[in-house]
């Protein structure tokens, strides 16, 4: 559905996209996961057509986003950070506009903004002015824009940032929801976020990809924290000696025993070094057979704080620019010229 290759997004001698190359397969629900300044939303306003690509190529359906950019925005429906809403339109005159924006034809007008507001759960609110919503209303109204049109693609960034727990549970569910019928790429820096809605999870970090898996996958790509839970039966004292002999070892940590004649230990290696090997080896010679071995793997957060904490270093680099500002633009500019206009800014950084 699509493919991103070498994707690289460069302001002045900043790198903000780095050599990214990823595919969504159709249907897919792709979370997009990286600290602050990752380069998540530059890489989503390239897919949309919003800015263009320093180099690298982007396509949907097999069409490219930069030879042939209205069709590929045809296909795709996107709720920006800020999504484009017109506070002084009530919920059902601006989705009468969205459409007409977007082309549906008059005679399936009605019927569409209907089954909108519906899927969104806003038809109760169809005639109170926007600035009257609360913000996880107008949320789902910036939802209602992104689907009108049933665009096949719909790309969120952070759509649930600055909603109360019950509004985000409610706005994950709209997003499972929607894509039954939608492949969906969606930004985060939660990663409970995109744990909870996602099947596949892309970790980017400076612009670069660091990892794509499922995100029950994600923890072994950082293989084991060092640690191990051993349950092994036999003799304490000679297990104890027999784990000694192992210089990888680095710390050992005894827990209560559960069953009689067995012992729960766990031994610490360095974070990098793999020891199940050296272990199994050393407890099959010394005759005391292990019952259970397991890595201790990294928690979801736990990889999530080192992807973050690498970037910390380069804080001062990710500094939101004057530029960056400016690159922000009001609601009608987003709708109006979406793709259309070269980031004429960049470069000058
Ligand atoms: N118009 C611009 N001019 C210069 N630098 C920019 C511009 N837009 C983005 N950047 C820089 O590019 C990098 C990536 O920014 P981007 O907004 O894509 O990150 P992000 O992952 O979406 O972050 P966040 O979660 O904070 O929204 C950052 O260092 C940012 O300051």
């Amino acid at each position: 559905m699509i493919e991103v290759k070498n994707l690289v997004k460069r302001y002045g001698n900043h790198t903000a996209v780095d050599d990214l190359s990823f595919t969504v397969d159709k249907g897919q629900i792709l979370g997009f996961l990286g600290p602050n300044g990752a380069g998540k939303s530059t890489t989503m306003n390239i897919i949309t057509g919003y800015i263009s690509a320093t180099e690298g190529t982007v396509t949907v359906n097999g069409v490219d986003v930069f030879e042939e950019p209205e069709e590929v925005k045809k296909m795709i429906g996107y709720l920006p950070e800020f999504p484009p809403l017109y506070p002084d339109l009530t919920v059902l005159e601006y989705l009468n506009f969205v459409a007409d924006i977007k082309k549906v034809k008059r005679s399936l007008r009605k019927q569409m903004v209907e089954e909108v507001m519906e899927a969104t759960k806003i038809t109760d609110m169809r005639n109170r002015l926007i600035k009257h919503l609360s913000k996880g209303y107008k949320q789902r109204v910036g939802l209602a824009q992104a689907i009108m049109g049933y665009p096949e693609l719909i790309i969120l960034d952070e759509p649930t940032v600055g909603l109360d727990p019950k509004q985000i549970i409610e706005i994950r569910e709209l997003i499972r929801e929607l894509s039954k019928n939608h492949t969906v790429i969606l930004s985060s820096h939660i990663m409970q976020e995109v744990s909870a809605v996602c099947d596949s999870v892309m970790i980017i970090d400076k612009g670069k990809l660091i990892l794509q898996d499922k995100p029950e996958n994600l923890s072994m790509h950082f293989g084991s924290t060092g640690g191990l839970k051993l349950v092994i039966r036999g003799d304490k004292d000679s297990i104890m000696k027999e784990l000694g002999k192992i210089d990888r070892i680095t710390k050992y940590e005894e827990n209560e025993a559960l069953e009689e004649g067995t012992i729960n230990v766990t031994v610490y290696c360095k974070e990098d070094d793999d020891i199940r090997e050296e272990v199994f080896y050393s407890m099959s010679k010394n005759k005391t057979p292990i019952l259970e071995m397991q890595s201790i793997r990294m928690s979801l957060e736990d990889i999530f704080l080192k992807v973050t904490q690498d970037n910390s270093s380069t804080d001062s680099s990710n500094a939101e620019s004057e530029e960056a500002d400016n690159n922000r633009k009001q609601p009608e500019e987003i709708i109006s010229s979406k793709g259309e206009e070269e980031d004429s800014n960049a470069g000058d950084l």
